[in-house]
């Protein structure tokens, strides 16, 4: 976000769209607020009863009045105990409540959003603001909420007393409390714009280690260990001036009100001091008003650092609310058209056009037209970034095309809702995406409430059952993060068993051969195979196996079909198809 932006106003807007997530727990908002009043009512009584205890007791000798006052003051002091717990209770318990649901609703809608969202921000970044961001939200709604509701009720009521206790002298006191509060408003403004400067680097500097930790087998093997710890002790440093910076503000902040509202007591107490010499105010009545004072200003204290604390929080809740804001670029249509009931589904890309979102000066299709049969197996095959893997991404509607149309089954992709239209693909792709989860859960991931005979089925047509067999806990294996503790075949032949697990009309197969050796290529050869008999599959192939097995070849350029036909018929024709595969299979052209 732009620095322009963050110096926008001061609001505490963001903040106050957490309301509904607090208003979800009535009980426990009301439970907070009837402590915070019992609590306040009780800390308001105690002057009150001291005064009792001076003037009507210990100044009158009168042990039946200090016993009196003394077992009050007891009771008042449980009571303040008591209610000052549970607001601590429930306050802190909503604060973790409604910071989880927050949470839960952000992933909700990132999980909904267009890949165009991805392509822009880094996950990092994203996992910062779910996780940093929500914390200084729940210490906001949590403890200092809470303390600043204290902190005001607690000020606006020792204040009410000062006046009926002695309004001369309180006027005294209140007229300074304007100088201290408008500038205190002002450094807030100026904390929360330093804070979501802070909060912003620090999203840069997890994002940064996100990246470098997933990359770390790399970093290490161009020995760039040095540079990109400079990198990261960089953007932590960035993050540690711009934090220096708020928290000297709020430092500020709280010398400035303490001195003031403490050398505005002591002014007073210098005023009632010759008033009491006089014998014109009673001893009682100075001290009650003086904790009535101490009250008000250590509320006004409080309110000042808990004012700083408030700001971040809210620099914070904008910055996940940004994320909750998010447009989501591809819609599911409202009345959907349903998707014909078979087997395989005929594929149509009709002059179809399309640059990335975020690269509009490079289309990447253009006017780009082909027909796949029901059960038809086409190969894409093309120099790389002609668009193979674009194809793909239109047809599961990751991206909205400029112009053209993109039939399934002969409806309109647009027409037909994202769940039926994305149901019906079952995609492999050429980096297998494993997660660290058991083996079994990984193959689940396929389709929902597959039973383990399913699932074990599914990964014997993968040819992975064995390799599965052979590990400690077999199909409740535990696999590291990324599937880092599986081969590059055994990835692929686990999300071969995903695919056949979908069991969909249509199969996207991104083929990959780099991370394979000759057996798990065979293996991995006859996953594919089988898996194809009665559907449509489009492959980007990369095997020459493949390409003279498909029924079709559509020779992809720049975004268009330049050749089509099958194998032998395309590599008479001598053009861009023969080159690339005399290129690309070498000699194997001539089997
Ligand atoms: N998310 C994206 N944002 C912007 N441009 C992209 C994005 N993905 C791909 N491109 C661009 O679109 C063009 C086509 O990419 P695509 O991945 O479809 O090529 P490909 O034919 O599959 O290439 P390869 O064989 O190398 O995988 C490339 O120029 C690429 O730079």
């Amino acid at each position: 976000m732009a620095e322009s932006d963050v110096a926008s106003s001061f609001r505490l807007q963001p903040l106050v769209r957490l309301a509904p997530y607090a208003m979800r727990y009535r009980g426990a908002v009301a439970a907070a607020l009837a402590s915070l009043l019992v609590a306040s009512f009780a800390t308001l009584s105690l002057p009150l009863l001291m005064r009792g205890l001076v003037d009507k007791g210990l100044s009158e000798d009168n042990v039946a009045m200090v016993d009196h006052y003394t077992g009050w003051l007891i009771v008042a002091v449980l009571f303040l105990a008591l209610a000052s717990a549970s607001r601590y209770y429930f306050v802190i318990i909503l604060g973790e409540r409604v910071v989880n649901d927050l949470r839960r609703d952000v992933f909700a809608k990132l999980t909904v959003l267009s890949p165009e969202f991805f392509d822009r921000v880094r996950s990092g970044e994203i996992v910062s603001r779910l996780t940093a961001d929500a914390t200084q939200i729940k210490s906001a709604v949590g403890a200092s909420a809470s303390l600043a509701l204290r902190n005001f009720v607690l000020f606006i009521g020792a204040a009410v007393m000062m006046v009926i206790t002695s309004p001369e002298m309180s006027l005294l006191v209140l007229g300074a409390i304007p100088f201290i509060v408008l500038p205190l408003v002002g450094l807030g403004r100026w904390v929360r714009k330093k804070q979501r400067f802070a909060q912003d680097r620090l999203a840069d500097s997890s994002a940064f280690a996100t990246e470098a930790i997933g990359a770390m087998r790399v970093l290490q093997s161009f020995t760039q260990e040095k540079r990109v710890n400079g990198f990261f002790g960089e953007s932590i440093e960035q993050a540690f001036g711009a934090a220096r910076h708020s928290v000297r503000a709020r430092a500020l902040l709280t010398a400035f009100a303490m001195f003031f509202i403490f050398a505005s007591i002591v002014g007073v107490l210098w005023y009632a001091a010759q008033d009491v010499t006089a014998g014109t105010l009673s001893a009682g009545a100075l001290s009650q008003f003086v904790i009535y004072s101490t009250m008000a200003a250590a509320g006004l204290g409080g309110l000042s650092e808990v004012w700083g604390e408030i700001s971040q929080a809210s620099g914070s809740a904008e910055r996940l609310m940004e994320l909750m804001d998010e447009d989501v670029d591809v819609q599911s249509v409202t009345n959907p058209l349903p998707l014909p009931a078979a087997a395989a589904l005929s594929v149509t890309f009709d002059q179809v056009c399309f640059h990335y979102p975020n690269a509009e000066k490079s289309p990447v299709l253009e006017d780009l037209s082909f027909e796949i049969q029901a059960g038809e197996t086409v190969a894409i095959v093309g120099p790389s970034g002609a668009g193979k893997t674009t194809i793909f991404q239109l047809l599961m509607r990751f991206y909205d095309t400029e112009k053209g149309r993109l039939l399934l089954g002969g409806q309109p992709i647009d027409q037909v809702s994202l769940h039926d239209l994305r149901s019906a693909m079952a995609l492999v792709p050429q980096e297998p995406v494993i997660f660290a989860m058991s083996v079994a859960d990984n193959i689940a991931m396929g389709r929902d409430g597959a039973s383990r005979e399913d699932i074990i089925k599914a990964a014997k047509s993968a040819h992975a059952h064995g390799f599965i067999c052979d590990m400690s806990d077999g199909y409740d294996s535990l696999i590291g993060e990324r599937g880092v503790t599986l081969s590059g075949g055994q990835r692929q032949r686990l999300a071969i068993a995903r695919a056949i697990l979908k069991d969909a009309p249509i199969l996207l197969l991104d083929e990959a051969t780099s991370a394979l050796d000759a057996e798990s290529e065979t293996l991995v050869q006859a996953a594919l195979d089988d898996m194809m008999v009665g559907r449509t599959t489009i492959v980007i192939a990369h095997r020459l196996a493949t390409v003279k097995k498909a029924d079709r070849i559509l020779v992809l350029k720049k975004g268009q079909v330049v050749e089509q036909g099958n194998h032998d018929s395309l590599v008479a024709q001598k053009g861009l198809y023969a080159r690339l595969a005399s290129l690309q299979f070498g000699d194997d052209l001539e089997v």
